[in-house]
């Protein structure tokens, strides 16, 4: 028996609901293999994010090494990239090795509004990871940054974001929706052609912390099982919104989602 492999190179959570931590409770429920690069450290719990710290280029450069050329991932996810020199130190090794299927969650401000990406990396996130993309998951506050456009509230404008993205390089873009105050939380996918809608009602919750890390950690799972990239939104879609719909109430503040309550309600 083997696995199919998913890497995730992404930011720590203590508090356990994004970052890596939500990346690799999603691989083992979507039933891949995950394998980690820990960009950074956060001391972090669902009242917000206490402090942030980086990993050394050296540790960086060495987990990449020594995953990417003994554990080869059929998908890779990026989060939480916090600096320019990260981004440029991990798109060198993503081509170095020729790597496919890299969906990239442009983490760039967290729920509670602590910076995890310094604002001067956002450029080289633009220029260096976003034309790796197979797929990048932008919220509505990063799909602004991204794409130059002042205000992201219509669903024209979300359908522009997605053009102007693909536009820069990535394959495959879906502009989330969460952050509209709109009664539905729908999303939208473009494969640069065609706009799908991905559907869900807006659950009723404060508790939707690592919300987009699950997201874009599905759809990495369901890429690296070899689904058609419309397939594997669709799949992620289905499972982070069971994830709201059970969230767990723990700690203060922003609870996390639940992880297993796909398996255990579809
Ligand atoms: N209250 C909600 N009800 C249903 N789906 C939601 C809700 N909030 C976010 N989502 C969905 O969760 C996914 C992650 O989106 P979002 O929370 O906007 O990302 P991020 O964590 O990057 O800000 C998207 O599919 C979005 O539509
Ligand atoms: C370490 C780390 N990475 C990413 C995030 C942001 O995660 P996200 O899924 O966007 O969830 P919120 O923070 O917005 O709830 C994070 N917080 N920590």
């Amino acid at each position: 028996m083997t696995k199919p492999i998913a890497l995730t190179i992404a930011g720590s959570d203590s508090g356990g609901g994004a970052g890596i931590q939500a990346d690799l409770k999603t691989f083992q429920e979507r039933d891949v293999f995950g394998t980690t690069v820990i960009t950074a450290l956060t001391a972090q719990n669902t009242e917000g994010v206490h402090g942030v710290f980086p990993e050394s280029l050296q540790a960086i450069d060495a987990q990449l090494e020594a995953v990417l050329t003994d554990l080869r991932p059929d998908a890779v996810k990026t989060g939480m990239m916090f600096s320019a020199e990260i981004i440029e130190r991990v798109a060198f090794y993503l081509k170095k090795y020729h790597v496919e299927r890299i969906v990239i969650d442009p983490v760039m401000i967290a729920k509670g509004g602590a910076p995890l990406l310094q604002q001067e990396a956002a450029d080289a996130l633009k220029t260096e990871l976003l034309p790796l993309a197979h797929t990048i998951t932008p919220n509505l506050p990063e799909a602004e940054v991204i794409s130059g456009l002042s205000s992201i509230q219509s669903e024209d404008a979300m359908k522009e974001a997605a053009s102007l993205l693909h536009d820069l390089g990535a394959a495959h873009v879906v502009v989330k929706g969460g952050h509209r105050e709109t009664e539905d939380a729908r999303d939208l996918f473009s494969d640069g052609r065609e706009i799908t809608v991905l559907p869900s009602p807006r659950i009723a919750t404060k508790h939707t912390h690592g919300t987009g890390c699950t997201f874009a950690a599905c759809i990495a799972a369901e890429l690296a099982k070899g689904e058609t990239a419309l397939a594997a939104v669709q799949t992620a879609k289905a499972f982070i919104t069971s994830a709201i719909t059970h969230a767990l109430p723990l700690g203060g503040g922003i609870g996390p989602t639940d992880h297993s309550a796909y398996r255990y309600n579809s």
